[in-house]
C-alpha cells in the first residue's frame, strides 16, 4: 500500500467546496454570538471564561491521548501565565507545559505560524521528559514513525508518516501553506480541518503531534474569527474519540479530503456551542455569588465555590452531606442546617431523599447543555 505521502499529488489536497458554505456561515454566525455575549459580561468575568476555556482545553487535548492531568494545577499554572492572582500550588511539569503553550497560543494568534514557534511549543508540552531524542525540534530518528495500535505481539500499523530526513522540507512547505492560506482567507473550517490533519500526516515531532496538531487547527479558527477566544475543540473532539481516530484513518490514505473536512466541520460548530454553554455557566456564576455572598455564610460559599469549580459537568453524582462535612470541615448539625438554609434560599437544589439526598447548584440546568 503507497502510504499518501507517497502519491504524486501529495500534498496537493483537494476537497468538494460547495459541502463547506453553510459550515462556514455558521462557523461565523456562531463566533459573532460568542463576541456579542461576551459585552455584556465584565471584564474579570471575560477572564474568569478565558481561564476555564483554556484549562478545559488543555485538559481534554492530553485526555485524547490518555493523559490525564490535574484540574487545579493547570488552572493555577494558566492564571500565572497571564499574571494573574493564583493559589501559590505548584504545578507538575505536564500541567506547566500545556498550560504554557494554550497562553501562547491565544498571545501569538494573530503572529504568522513559523518552526520557532512549533519548536517553542513542543518543547513547552515535552517539559520533564527525559525519554526522548530531540525535544523543541523535528524527529530524527531513522526507525519509521507509525502510528500503531492493538495488542504487543500484534500490532496493527494505522499510518506510517514520512520519513524524518524529509521533515525540514515537509514541514517548511506546511507551514508556507498555512499562512498562505490565512492570507488568502480560505474558508476557516476548511483552514482549521486541513491545517489539522496535514499535520498528523507529516507528523513531525517524536511526540506531542496530536496536541500540537489541534493546538494549530485551534490557531486557524482564531485567525478566521478574528478573536482570542479559543474554540474548545478538543472538548468536543474529546466526547466521542472514537469517531476521531476513525475520521483520521479513513483521511490517511486520499488527497481527497471533503469527508475529513466534513467530520472536522462538524466538530468546530458543537465546539462553539461548547463554548457558548461557558459564557451562560461563567455569567450564572457572577450572578449566582453576587446574589448570594451576603446570605450565605463562610462555609456555605466555600462549599458553593467548590461546587462551581467543577465546572459544566458538576459534582459527580451532586454533593452529599458527606461531601459537605469534608470541604466545609464541620459537624454533621451544622451540616443539615447549613444545606436546608441553602436549598432554602434558593442556592442549591435537593434530590432524592434520606442517605439518598443530592445537592446540586441551580444553575446545573445550564450544564446538561454540554455537548
Ligand atoms: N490513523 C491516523 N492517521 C493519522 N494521524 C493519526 C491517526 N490516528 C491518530 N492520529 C493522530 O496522531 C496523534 C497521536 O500522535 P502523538 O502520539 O505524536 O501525539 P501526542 O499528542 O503526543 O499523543 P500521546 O500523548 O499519546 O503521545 C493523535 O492525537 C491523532 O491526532
Amino acid at each position: 500500500m503507497k502510504w499518501i505521502w507517497q502519491l504524486p499529488n501529495w500534498p496537493q489536497f483537494t476537497f468538494d467546496t460547495s459541502k463547506f458554505t453553510h459550515f462556514e456561515r455558521e462557523f461565523h454566525r456562531n463566533a459573532g454570538v460568542i463576541i456579542g455575549s461576551l459585552t455584556a459580561v465584565s471584564a474579570d468575568e471575560v477572564n474568569e471564561l478565558r481561564i476555564t476555556l483554556l484549562s478545559n482545553e488543555a485538559l481534554d487535548t492530553s485526555k485524547i491521548e490518555g493523559e490525564l492531568l490535574d484540574r487545579d494545577s493547570v488552572q493555577s499554572s494558566i492564571r500565572k501565565q497571564l499574571g494573574l492572582q493564583t493559589d501559590g500550588r505548584r504545578a507538575g511539569p505536564k500541567e506547566t507545559g500545556v498550560a504554557q503553550m494554550m497562553v501562547d497560543l491565544v498571545r501569538s494568534y494573530q503572529e504568522p505560524l513559523t518552526q520557532e514557534h512549533l519548536f517553542l511549543w513542543h518543547k513547552m508540552i515535552m517539559n520533564g521528559r527525559i525519554d526522548l531524542e530531540t525535544i523543541g525540534g523535528y524527529r530524527a530518528h531513522v526507525d519509521p514513525m507509525q502510528i500503531v495500535s492493538g495488542r504487543l505481539d500484534m500490532p496493527k500499523v494505522y499510518y506510517e508518516a514520512p520519513p524524518s530526513d524529509r521533515m525540514e522540507v515537509e514541514m517548511n512547505q506546511y507551514i508556507d501553506w498555512f499562512n498562505r492560506a490565512a492570507e488568502a482567507q480560505i474558508p476557516t473550517v476548511v483552514h482549521a480541518g486541513m491545517a489539522h490533519l496535514y499535520f498528523e500526516l507529516i507528523h513531525p515531532f517524536e511526540d506531542g503531534n496530536g496536541r500540537i496538531g489541534r493546538t494549530i487547527a485551534e490557531k486557524a479558527l482564531a485567525i478566521g474569527a478574528r478573536q482570542s477566544l479559543i474554540t474548545s475543540l478538543s472538548s468536543a473532539i474529546e466526547q466521542d474519540k472514537k469517531a476521531y481516530y476513525q475520521a483520521l484513518e479513513r483521511a490517511n490514505t486520499s488527497l481527497n479530503i471533503t469527508e475529513w473536512l466534513i467530520y472536522f466541520s462538524e466538530k468546530i460548530l458543537e465546539a462553539q456551542v461548547y463554548v457558548q454553554t461557558m459564557i451562560a455557566f461563567v455569567v450564572h456564576k457572577a450572578r449566582y455569588l453576587e446574589t448570594y455572598s451576603t446570605q450565605l455564610n463562610d462555609r456555605q460559599m466555600k462549599v458553593a465555590l467548590r461546587l462551581f469549580q467543577e465546572g459544566l459537568a458538576g459534582f459527580k453524582g451532586g454533593l452529599s452531606a458527606e461531601n459537605y462535612i469534608r470541604i466545609a470541615k464541620t459537624s454533621r448539625a451544622t451540616t443539615t442546617r447549613d444545606l436546608a438554609e441553602m436549598v432554602e434560599l434558593g442556592a442549591l437544589r435537593k434530590q432524592g431523599k434520606l442517605r439518598h439526598t443530592r445537592y446540586y447548584l441551580p444553575i446545573q440546568e445550564v450544564a446538561n447543555k454540554e455537548p
